[in-house]
């Protein structure tokens, strides 16, 4: 594992810079879907601020709101009741400056790898020479060298759901929201984009807020481990196992603060699988 130098480091050192103002702050948020038949409560009062350089995973069960929490935070549905600021401003609208990646790579078939990430650069008319640079760095960065003009259905799961990361950092954000983005993945590459994932969040520094139905996926990956309730979705417990930045995959799964943390979240969503 080599450190980056050059845009891709470009955030600054990755420094968690713990005590400054939240970069995200979402306050007393509620979520109701509204139809004449039915109203579905999704989420309930939910307070949950993010530092920057933070990595804060949310577990839940199926359908608690995690992934409406993460549309709302992006802007793409609004809160029934509550606040959301991204960098200190109220969200109303669609946020460009943050960056998404979904289960699904949503790659386009017919676009090769380095032209897939570049569509970034092309819906934001990005400097076409700086997108150029910062693409062939995070080609590097995720191990894709050699596969730049490879097309998507010649990629595995593991490398498309890479370049769908690519492509979701290309512009530099701040801020990454990740809705189960290696839930389609089988159990080995998981752990490698696991891995991957830990190494670019210490080199980038980018701040990073991961949906997963995944136990080790999310002790393994956070520093701040929010677990929700069944809908209506509310924080019902954060876990902050206190282990360092840097995580070989093997010795961090057999410490004894990934272990309690996991113990504990299993039995918090095993107690909130339990029947009422
Ligand atoms: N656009 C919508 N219209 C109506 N109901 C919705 C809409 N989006 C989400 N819901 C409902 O809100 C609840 C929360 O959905 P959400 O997708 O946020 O849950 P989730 O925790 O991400 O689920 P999963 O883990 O299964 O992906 C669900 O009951 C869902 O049916």
């Amino acid at each position: 594992m080599t450190a980056t130098t050059g845009p891709i480091a470009s955030h600054g050192s990755p420094a968690r810079s713990v005590g400054t103002d939240p970069i995200i702050e979402v306050s007393h948020l509620t979520r109701r879907f509204t139809s004449k038949r039915s109203e579905t409560v999704a989420l309930d009062d939910v307070s949950l601020a993010v530092q920057p350089g933070e990595f804060v995973t949310i577990a839940g069960p199926s359908g608690c709101g995690k992934s409406t929490l993460l549309k709302i935070i992006a802007g793409l549905t609004l809160a029934t009741d509550g606040d959301v600021r991204l960098y200190g401003k109220p969200v109303t609208g669609p946020q460009r400056e943050i960056g998404f990646a979904f289960q699904r790579s949503a790659l386009l078939e017919w676009r090769g790898v380095r032209k897939n990430i570049l569509l970034q650069a092309e819906m934001r008319g990005m400097d076409r020479r700086r997108a150029e640079e910062r693409a062939d760095d995070l080609i590097e960065l995720t191990g894709l060298t050699g596969f730049e003009k490879a097309l998507p259905h010649e990629l595995s799961g593991g490398m498309q759901q890479r370049v769908a990361l690519c492509r979701a950092l290309l512009h530099e954000p701040r801020v990454l929201l990740m809705d189960e983005p290696f839930g389609a993945l089988d159990a080995l590459t998981r752990e490698q984009m696991n891995i991957e994932m830990n190494r670019i969040w210490r080199e980038t520094g980018t701040t990073v807020v991961l949906v997963t139905h995944s136990v080790p996926e999310a002790v393994y990956l956070g520093s701040r481990i929010v677990v929700m309730s069944p809908r209506p979705g509310r924080i019902v417990e954060t876990l902050e196992p206190g282990l360092p930045e840097r995580r070989e995959y093997g010795p961090t799964l057999a410490d004894p603060r990934f272990t309690a943390a996991a113990e504990r979240l299993r039995d918090l969503l095993g107690a909130s699988h339990a029947p009422e």
